[in-house]
Parts: structure tokens; sequence; C-alpha cells
């Protein structure tokens, strides 16, 4: 075993996924003579959000997508935001939504996104698109627990079989990945944690594959990993010593075998499953 585990490198990943679409993007112009669209809705103005969205429009740039950037005030309310949302389900140039969240206190992001087309629902927030992935007839994969799925794919780590630990249980990450790990054809075996979880440590430890999805800054550490195992760090952190993981990466890479960075892990394939959903919405709707 080495003491150094490899870094899986999400941003070149991303950039493979990347450039395979834009060649089924151009295809898709060919063939319907319609340019797929992503509107992405943005209220406020939170920094990180501002930073993830002008990274989306670069992103959709670079694969021959269009983007929309629908701006609005801090004070916003409801209707207001529903409206846009019923403008947006309803115009046929349109084919993928995005609401960013956090939405500003004040707003109901629950209905907010029940609000948005399933069809449209690049996200996969929808309580629809929810309900399908756990039937095993997903129309969306949920962006990042999707790049989580295929990190771990395009870098040949098999899952079935293995024991997956997902640290975290939010309705973005840790619910629908345990989904994806433990459906048919993924075959792991997963245990979802989280702060309420006995002895966490004991069960990190017994992890073949971990996914720290907790957001709580360098939590997991090189003592509550297995020598071997695959760790994949989905936090996005912003400190004062800048963006960190929720994997304290010193210490885990002395020990893990495959291990992802952050930045440069699975923030970028988040953007790339993104873009990946909404070249497939617009092939339902324009189908
Ligand atoms: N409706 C909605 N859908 C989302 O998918 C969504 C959202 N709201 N709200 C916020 C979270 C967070 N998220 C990230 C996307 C890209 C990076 C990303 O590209 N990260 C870079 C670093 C970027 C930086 O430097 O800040 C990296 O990890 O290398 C991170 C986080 C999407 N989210």
């Amino acid at each position: 075993m080495s003491d150094t585990a490899q870094i899986i490198d999400g941003k070149a990943i991303a950039k493979q996924i990347r450039d395979e679409l834009a060649v089924d993007v151009v295809e898709f112009i060919q063939n319907n003579s319609v340019v797929p669209c992503l509107a992405a809705v943005l209220v406020g103005d939170d920094p990180a959000s501002e930073v993830y969205v002008r990274n989306k429009r670069r992103a959709c740039e670079h694969v021959g997508i269009d983007s929309q950037l629908h701006r609005l005030p801090a004070d916003t309310t409801q209707d207001e935001l529903l409206d846009l949302v019923a403008k947006l389900n309803k115009d046929n140039e349109v084919h993928g939504i995005l609401v960013q969240l956090p939405l500003p206190a004040g707003l109901d992001a629950d209905q907010i996104l029940l609000a948005v087309s399933p069809a449209k629902d690049v996200d996969a927030f929808h309580p629809t698109n929810v309900g399908r992935l756990v039937q095993g007839k997903p129309r969306f994969l949920p962006c990042t627990p999707h790049g989580v799925m295929q990190l771990l794919k395009r870098t040949g780590i098999d899952t079935a079989g293995q024991h997956a630990v997902v640290v975290g249980r939010s309705d973005i990450v840790g619910k629908p990945l345990a989904q994806l790990l433990s459906a048919r054809g993924a075959d792991a075996t997963v245990t979802v944690c989280h702060s309420r979880t006995n002895d966490l440590p004991g069960i990190t430890r017994q992890a073949d594959i971990l996914i720290a999805a907790i957001g709580k800054p360098e939590f997991i550490t090189g003592d509550m990993i297995k020598p071997g195992a695959v760790v994949i760090d989905v936090g996005v952190n912003r400190t004062d010593a800048g963006l960190v993981g929720d994997v304290e990466f010193e210490s885990a890479s002395k020990v893990a075998s495959h291990i992802t960075p952050v930045p440069g892990g699975v923030g970028p394939m988040t953007i790339a499953m993104l873009l990946v959903n909404t070249l497939r919405a617009a092939q339902a709707l324009e189908q």
C-alpha cells in the first residue's frame, strides 16, 4: 500500500464529459435546428452564488448550450418569483430551469421548486423527479450525486458489493447519492450517517467508499478512514484559509487509495452534469 492516495482529477474528468457533450450538442442542433437553453434564476446577491452561476454560464458556452440569467433583487416576493418560473415553464426556447439555492430568507424554496416544470427540472429537485429516482425510473439524475458516480466510474472504481458510507443526509446530496449507490447496476451496500450517529468514526472506518457530504470543514480526518478506502469529498466550505472540503486532505491522503481534492474534485462535475441534463431535457422536449 502506498502512503499517498491517487488524486481523482475532477476538473479533467469534467472536461472530458463536456468534450463528449459538445459533440452531442452539435448533433442535436443539426437534427432539431434548436439550441439547448438553460435558464438560471438568481435571487439576491450572495457572493458564492454569483461564482457558481458565472461558472455555469461559462460551461454552457463551452459546450454550445445557450444560457439565460434572470437576476431578481433580494426583496423579490414569492409571487414575483413564481411568476418568473411560470413564464420560463411556458417558454419554448427554454429547456432547463435552475433556481439557484439558497434563496433569500422569506422565500419558500419548497414551493418554488414544486412550481418548476418537472420536464425542465435539470437539478432534479422537484418531488416528481425525486420520486422517479427512488423508484428507479429517473428522468434526470441530480447533478452532484451523478457527478460523484461518474467520478467513480471513470476512475475505474467498481462499486458492486462495496460498503459505501455516506456521511450527510441532505436532500441535495446525501439522500439521492445513497439511492444511486444502492441502485441496481451500482450495487453498493450503503450506510447513511449523520450528526446523531453513534460512534461515527467506527462506521466510517468500515467504508470501502467514503462520501463526505456533511458541510463541516475538514471534519473527516485520516484516523476515520480505512487504509485503502476511496474518499470522495463533496464539501464546499469557505473559510479564512480559502475553499476547503469536508475532509482533512493532508491526513486523509496518507490513508486512502484514492481521494478527490477541493477545489477540483466534485464541484466541476456538478456543473458538467447540469449541462448533460440540459441536453437531455432539450432532447425530451423537442422530440
Ligand atoms: N439550484 C442549485 N443547483 C445547484 O447545483 C447548486 C445550488 N443551487 N446552490 C449551490 C450548490 C453548490 N454548487 C456548486 C457548483 C459548482 C462548484 C464548483 O465548481 N466548485 C469549484 C470551485 C469554485 C470556487 O472556487 O468557488 C471546485 O470545487 O473546483 C461548487 C459548488 C451547486 N449548487
